[in-house]
């Protein structure tokens, strides 16, 4: 790569693109790597502050930027992800489906390790539109050592897919709603219709309602039933705290369900349970579910209708970032909550 100046520069290669800001009104490629300058180009790139270019010389051993940012951008190529044009210098990782996101963090430390390489995603398990922007990455010099690419190529290899998005299934949901005040008619039923909102809202639907006193062998022939007529998914509401009636964890659990866990280190929505019994997913949601914006729920929900595993561990990790600031108004997932 040379420097020349831009008034001797007719005839000769841009060696990269070069951006133009006008604020307000335009941010974008004024002209593209690769460009032959004319005579008439002079003036623009000296109203954009070029008085000096950079022409096109590259070694043996060395990449373009925008070969270099390319090359990363497949590294992190998963499943369901699609990629952008190069612009300048500059590859986008986008989603493919409409789905949940999973990244390898650790994979995206350890290629950041590599000088001049810069790789910037958003946080992981987070339900993302087709054609969303995920990620985006580019080397940080105009010409980059090859070298640093293959050492990024081989980190990929060792941990791939780095960026992937799951689909998340239609499943059929069963919710049973306890509480002997609601099964009375005491209050009406509040609850369900939140729980309908939000799996509707990731395309599953509700195929039915049991409301049941806080009664253990109720809860229980509930969770059979809903099983029996094909549910996929069994959501309990309420009942799951330390109070005489709250009987649900108990007899979630006296089914003899495989439970990843009672309690969550997430708030709100630390009494939340998580079991499977006979193969089917049971999720037990406290109270807060109910009246706040953002609980653990909604943390969990997409990776149990995604299919992505979750274990014992997976749950101790929402802890950090787990605490919501319950703002006003909510603007989940835009901020740190689950992150
Ligand atoms: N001493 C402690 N107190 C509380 C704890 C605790 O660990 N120790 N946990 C707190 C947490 S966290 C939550 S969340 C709440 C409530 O948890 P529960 O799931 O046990 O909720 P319930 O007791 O069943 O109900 C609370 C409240 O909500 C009303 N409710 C329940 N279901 C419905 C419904 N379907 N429709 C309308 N309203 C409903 C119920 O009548 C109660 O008023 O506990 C904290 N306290
Ligand atoms: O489970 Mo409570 O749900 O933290 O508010």
């Amino acid at each position: 790569m040379r420097e020349i100046k831009t008034k001797d520069a007719i005839g000769q290669v841009l060696a990269h693109d070069l951006t133009k800001i006008v604020p307000g009104r335009f941010k974008g490629r004024a002209f593209k790597k690769g460009h032959i300058i004319r005579q008439g180009d002079v003036e623009e790139l000296l109203s954009m502050g070029k008085e000096h270019i950079y022409i096109l010389e590259i070694k043996e051993g060395q990449l373009h930027e925008d070969d270099a940012a390319m090359r990363l951008a497949n590294c992190l190529k998963g499943p369901n992800i699609e990629l952008s044009e190069t612009s300048e210098g500059k590859v986008n990782i986008l989603a493919g489906i409409n789905g949940l996101l999973k990244i390898n963090r650790e994979a995206i430390i350890a290629m950041n390790t590599v000088p001049d390489i810069a790789i910037a995603t958003l946080h992981s398990n987070r339900v993302v539109k087709q054609g969303e922007k995920l990620a985006g990455t580019r080397a940080v010099p105009l010409v980059i050592e090859e070298e640093k690419i293959r050492t990024v190529e081989t980190i990929a290899d060792n941990f791939a897919p780095v960026i992937s998005v799951m689909p998340i299934r239609s499943l059929k949901i069963g919710i049973i709603t306890t509480g002997s005040e609601v099964y009375k008619g005491r209050i009406p039923d509040k609850f369900g219709p939140v729980v309908k909102r939000k799996v509707e809202a990731l395309g599953s639907k509700v195929i039915d309602q049991i409301f049941v006193p806080d009664d253990v062998k109720e809860i229980q022939s509930a969770v059979n039933k809903l099983i029996d007529v094909g549910a996929e998914l069994i959501i309990t509401t309420g009942g799951m705290s330390v109070d005489p009636d709250d009987r649900t964890p108990g007899a979630i659990k006296g089914l003899g369900a495989e439970l990843i866990t009672y309690g969550t280190p997430v708030l709100p929505g630390s009494m939340l349970l998580l079991a499977y019994h006979r193969g089917i997913p049971v999720m037990g949601l406290p109270g807060c579910v109910m009246y706040e914006k953002s609980t653990s729920f909604d943390l969990i929900l997409p990776r149990v209708l995604a299919n992505d595993p979750v274990n014992r561990e997976d749950i101790a990790e929402l802890g950090y970032g787990g605490l919501c600031t319950t703002c006003d108004p909510c603007v989940y997932p835009h901020c740190s909550f689950g992150k």
